[in-house]
């Protein structure tokens, strides 16, 4: 099987250039094409005119980054069915890492890889049109716009720099608790409709964690053909915070105004526009009264690991 390293020297503090100047080498000895991605939407793209040129060859893309990388590797290689995907965390968030298993980025990677377990898992498959594909989890509202406006600014640069990149997350939470207007939501799973009002956020998951290790779905399974649908909706501003803050560990679906919906397919719409992001990657707006739509898709992604969470 090819292997490819994806290194995207942009995620979590950056890369560590002793260790790669120390790993690399034996990379190549074994064999691997290594890679570092240019800019943003450089992996995907070079991931999928490989894929292009090699329609009926056996890869695996080792990717290095965070979960934006591997969001970006997928579905550079969403039309491939050769290809298994394997972790290197290095991101800030490393939810993909968290429940899928990684690898550390030592001299061991290629003997570890060839030993490792390939299992398959559920994707999203997302359209609001143009369809994609999420491997952890996508959704709107006030997640996707703290998401959004960290990654733009210069803070995040500096506190990644500092090994503190979440504390990005506080600074842009507390502005958004602020500023962030609750929308309404109509929904659609199962062919039951449902209607919420003063919406925070809505999330569609295909495994437990999102924003670097929060547990918003702790009963998702990547093997089940559902997804977790989970809605927190009607609360003020103090509650909300109360509410969020409870996601850490998971507990926050004892509120009554947290929703949580099972269901292989759901469609929605809000009644303003509102901010997208499928694994943290910002996915734009989705506009008034337009649909989103999301479904736990057939086509499957195989995931090298080590040991995984379940095991
Ligand atoms: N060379 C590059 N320069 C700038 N940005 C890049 C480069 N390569 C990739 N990117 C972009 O960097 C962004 C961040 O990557 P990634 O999400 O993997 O790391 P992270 O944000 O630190 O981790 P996580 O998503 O797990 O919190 C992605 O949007 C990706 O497209």
């Amino acid at each position: 099987m090819r292997k490819i390293a994806v290194f995207n020297p942009n995620a979590g503090k950056g890369m560590n250039q002793r260790q790669l100047s120390e790993v690399l080498p034996v990379l190549k000895d074994a064999g691997f094409d290594i890679w570092f991605t240019a800019s943003k939407h450089d992996a995907e793209n070079r991931i999928r005119e490989w894929c292009r040129i090699h329609p009926s060859e056996r890869v695996c893309f080792i990717v290095s980054g965070g979960d934006g990388t591997m969001h970006e590797a997928i579905n550079g290689a969403a039309d491939h069915p050769h290809a298994v995907f394997a972790s290197i965390p290095t991101g800030s968030g490393n939810d993909f890492a968290r429940y899928f298993g990684g690898f550390e980025l030592d001299e061991k990677l290629p003997e570890r890889l060839n030993s490792s377990v390939i299992k398959q898992h559920d994707v999203i498959s997302y359209g609001m049109p143009a369809v994609r594909t999420a491997v952890s989890n996508m959704g709107a509202g006030f997640d996707a716009e703290v998401a959004y406006s960290a990654n733009q600014s210069k803070l995040k640069k500096l506190l990644n720099k500092l090994s503190i990149g979440k504390v990005v997350y506080v600074v842009f939470l507390i502005r958004q608790l602020m500023s962030f207007k609750p929308f309404k939501l109509e929904l659609t799973a199962d062919n039951k409709s449902y209607s919420f009002d003063r919406v925070w956020f809505m999330t569609i998951s295909n495994q437990p964690y999102f924003g670097g290790g929060m547990i918003i779905a702790p009963t998702a399974d990547s093997k089940d053909g559902e997804l977790d649908i989970t809605v927190v909706h009607g609360l003020s501003r103090l509650k909300f915070l109360l509410v969020f803050v409870s996601v850490f560990k998971g507990t926050h679906t004892k509120f009554k105004e947290v929703s949580l919906i099972r269901s292989g397919a759901v469609s929605c719409r809000s009644d303003r526009a509102v901010r997208v992001h499928a694994d943290g990657e910002d996915n734009g707006l989705l506009k008034a009264g337009h649909e989103l739509k999301a479904a736990a898709s057939t086509r499957k992604i195989r995931v090298a690991s080590k040991l995984a969470l379940d095991e």
